[in-house]
């Protein structure tokens, strides 16, 4: 892109600003605003049908929002004079002509984008494709197609990466390769927005969340402030013996008090300490005190809890 379109203060973030959409019977996307740094990788997240697709295609012109605005580096994307120089997107595994080699599929590319012939080799070794550069398509696996579009969008060499659920389909291995990379692009300064259902992924991958549920934001911040807000969701383990007493005492203490089903009491309401404090006064053995914080898969469904999903 040219320098003109480069801003100091807004290179490579995301603004997505008073967004809706609505289509016929649906309003998928409902006066969503949230804004994406760069040098972080950015979980998108949402239940089934929140709208983050609907939300990534407007950011990339592939559907006209209904009103609102979204920017990248303060442009819409289809005023940037070199859209694939500055975003590079993966919106599903990658489809190419059956009969075409990976690396034939990337230089159709570069020729079409007016990118040098070689950014597809270099493409193809980013993303460890190198051995498979000229097997043909229809024998990649899902997870050397999901490789062969990233590699399709790294050849301009973007500033910012947009993942539609980048992790579908991939062995653990190959979850371990997509992360090591993202975080690594992260690391160079660009922006990365990954969305994703696989939420114990996303608490290893992002720096940060936004949350969507039915079209309209729910939180977003840093993954740790977001699950650290969650102290409705802290709660104390405890083995003992003597369960019944210690319930008794620890209800005085106004405390909640739950049987797992496994042995073990989950205590709410107080903390580690006062059930420890409790237990000894009142002359109760412990097995077990444990504080256990929400994950980000439990802070997910309590934020998102009673807004459906499926509309
Ligand atoms: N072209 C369309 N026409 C009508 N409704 C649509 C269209 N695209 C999406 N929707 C509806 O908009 C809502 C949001 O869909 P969207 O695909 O953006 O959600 P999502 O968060 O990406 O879901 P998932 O995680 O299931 O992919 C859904 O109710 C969906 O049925």
């Amino acid at each position: 892109m040219s320098d003109g379109q480069r801003s100091p203060t807004s290179d490579g973030q995301i603004v997505v600003s008073g967004l809706t959409k609505q289509y016929k019977n649906v309003r998928a996307v409902n006066n969503l605003s949230f804004t994406i740094q760069p040098g972080r990788v950015t979980g998108f997240l949402g239940p089934n049908g929140a709208g983050k697709t609907t939300t990534l295609r407007m950011l990339l012109n592939l559907v006209t929002p209904t009103s609102g605005t979204a920017t990248i580096s303060g442009h819409r994307y289809a005023d940037l004079s070199e859209p694939l120089r500055h975003v590079g997107a993966v919106l599903e595994a990658s489809s190419a002509h059956k009969g075409r080699t990976g690396v034939n599929h990337l230089r159709v590319i570069c020729a079409a984008a007016g990118l040098p012939r070689q950014r597809a080799d270099e493409a193809l070794a980013l993303v460890g494709l190198t051995p498979a550069a000229k097997r043909k398509f229809k024998g990649y696996s899902l997870g050397m197609k999901q490789r062969l579009g990233i590699a399709a969008a790294m050849l301009g060499d973007p500033r910012v990466l947009i993942l539609d659920e980048p992790a579908n389909g991939l062995d653990p291995e190959g979850i371990r390769w997509m992360r090591g990379f993202l975080k690594g692009l992260a690391h160079e300064g660009r922006t990365v927005l990954v969305s994703s259902h696989l939420l114990s992924e996303m608490q290893l991958l992002a720096d940060d969340v936004v949350i969507i549920a039915a079209g309209q934001l729910v939180r977003q911040g840093p993954v740790d402030q977001v699950i650290g807000s969650m102290t409705q969701g802290v709660r104390v383990r405890v083995r003992t013996p003597q369960a019944e007493a210690l319930t008794t005492a620890l209800k005085g203490q106004s405390a909640t008090v739950d049987a797992d089903g496994q042995g073990a009491l989950l205590v709410s309401g107080v903390d580690a300490a006062t059930v420890g404090r409790t237990a000894l006064a009142a002359g109760v053995e412990l097995h077990e005190l444990t504080t256990e914080r929400p994950d980000l898969e439990g802070v997910f469904l309590e934020l998102t809890a009673g807004k459906a999903g499926i509309r």
